[in-house]
């Protein structure tokens, strides 16, 4: 049987044409956690809203009046938090999402049903955008095969590749924050980060589970696209 990224043991069941994971160890999980339940009595659509909360508690990220993308926001817990953060509902801010998955409506949240890996995507994102964004921020998590290898590859992959599109939508001062599995595989990203912002460090949040390799990938700060260039050309020199 395959494993996932948090060890646990994985059951492919098919559902409705799409894949569905399921396991008895994860359900037992969701019953006695106690995040699951905080999050039905506080209305979250997932546990992983209270990861967003914590971090930004800590890190005072998200501000009234903010851009904010939402990158695999389905079933919503992030775009509930950082709507409510930046006041997306009554216009202050804004929060731009999209999931391979369907998402019920968030109040104030543009939402596309997309593969941000389809070569359509960065730009159906500016254009949903409309301008540039503050923060960046990615929980996705590739599916896996059960081949280690493989599974860190992509999972690197769909990082990098939302930390380039960061680069090209963040305004200068602007966040990016990455949902990545501790592997070292991200080392090379980790040298390119802190190259383009003033901090980058690694973070897990208390909900994010002890037993999962989950981290969240930090990076504030952003240097701007200008001030990137001029680096690397002096560097080049
Ligand atoms: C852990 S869930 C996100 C939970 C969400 N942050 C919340 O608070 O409810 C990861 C999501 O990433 C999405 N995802 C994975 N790969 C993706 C891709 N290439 N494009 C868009 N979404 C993707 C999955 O469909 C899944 O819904």
């Amino acid at each position: 049987m395959a494993k996932d990224t948090t060890g646990r043991m994985r059951v492919t069941v098919k559902s409705g044409g799409r894949m569905k994971l399921s396991s008895k160890l994860w359900l037992e999980r969701q019953l006695n956690d106690p995040y699951v339940a905080q999050a039905k009595r506080d209305g979250y659509r997932s546990r992983a809203a209270y990861k967003l909360t914590e971090i930004d508690d800590k890190f005072r990220l998200l501000k009234s009046g903010m851009a904010v993308v939402d990158l695999g926001a389905a079933p919503g817990g992030w775009s509930q938090v950082a709507a409510k953060k930046v006041g997306a509902a009554d216009g202050r801010g804004k929060v731009v999402a999209i999931d391979l998955l369907e998402m019920g409506e968030v109040p104030g949240v543009t939402f596309a049903q997309l593969d941000f890996l389809d070569p359509s995507a960065p730009e159906r994102l500016r254009e949903m955008l409309g301008g540039g964004a503050d923060i960046v921020m990615s929980d996705m998590a590739a599916n896996t095969t059960g081949h280690r290898k493989t599974d860190q590859l992509r999972i690197v992959g769909l990082v990098e590749t939302a930390a380039m599109f960061a680069s090209e939508v963040l305004k200068p001062g602007g966040t990016f924050l990455a949902k990545v599995f501790q592997s070292g595989a991200d080392a090379s990203l980790m040298t390119e980060l802190k190259r383009d912002y003033a901090s980058v460090k690694h973070v897990k949040p208390a909900a994010s589970r002890k037993d999962s390799s989950e981290r969240y990938l930090l990076a504030t700060g952003f240097r701007g696209g200008a001030a990137r260039d001029a680096e690397a050309a002096a560097e080049a020199e």
